[in-house]
């Protein structure tokens, strides 16, 4: 919500896309989420900045090892840097904005979520790949749907957004976002 609201042009486009795919006299459905190609990039495009766990879970193996070229002695703790990774500019044309755009298409860099791909790995890879990864999805972009659709957000009068984190196991917002919603659908009855 952050970047959106410091994004205005692809907040906008968010909106149109909803009042296209569910329309202004319903609220969003489960069924919609599959037709909205822009929001997802919109979600894909946060968790690449903001990645929830940044570095991952640790890895520790049961047996030395070399991977890529480094040794791994037995019981070593090996942290993965997603964030580092999801802002690498050999992968990542201006890793440093928010663009969806990078992920709308047949680009080179419209991935998903699977962790075959390592430059982006929000919910990990492999094995111990998130367990609620289709959970976590799905209520993510259901939830930023009915926001968008249903309300017009706005930062408090003379306030400015800001998308600078906190690091921790749990990667946070430094400071908390207010922000003010107005309805934005003219039928009412739907806010009931
Ligand atoms: C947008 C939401 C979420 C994100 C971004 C996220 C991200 C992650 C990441 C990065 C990991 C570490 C994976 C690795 O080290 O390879 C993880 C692990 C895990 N997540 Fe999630 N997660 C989300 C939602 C959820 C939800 C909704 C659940 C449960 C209902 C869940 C359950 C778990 C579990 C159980 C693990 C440990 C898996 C294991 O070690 O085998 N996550 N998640």
């Amino acid at each position: 919500m952050a970047e959106l609201i410091s994004h205005p042009e692809a907040m906008k486009k968010a909106q149109q896309e909803l009042t296209q795919v569910v329309g202004d006299n319903e609220t969003v459905e489960e069924h919609h989420i599959h037709k909205l190609p822009y929001l997802q990039a919109v979600v894909k495009e946060a968790l690449r900045l903001h990645p929830s766990a940044p570095l991952l879970l640790p890895r520790s193996p049961s047996q030395s090892c070399t991977v890529g070229g480094y040794f791994i002695p037995k019981d070593g703790k090996v942290f993965i840097n997603a964030w580092a990774m999801h802002r690498d500019p050999l992968f990542w044309n201006d890793p440093f904005e928010f663009h969806p755009e990078r992920f709308i298409g047949d680009h080179v860099n419209n991935v998903d979520y699977s962790g075959k791909y390592f430059h982006y790995i929000p919910f990990g890879s492999g094995r111990r790949i998130c367990a609620g990864l289709r959970l976590g999805e799905r209520m993510l972009m259901y939830t930023l749907a009915t926001f968008l659709h249903m309300f017009e957000w706005k930062m408090p009068d003379g306030e400015k957004p800001d998308t600078r984190e906190k690091f921790g196991i749990v990667l946070e917002k430094l400071t908390p976002l207010i922000a003010v919603p107005a309805p934005r659908l003219g039928n009412l009855e739907l806010y009931e």
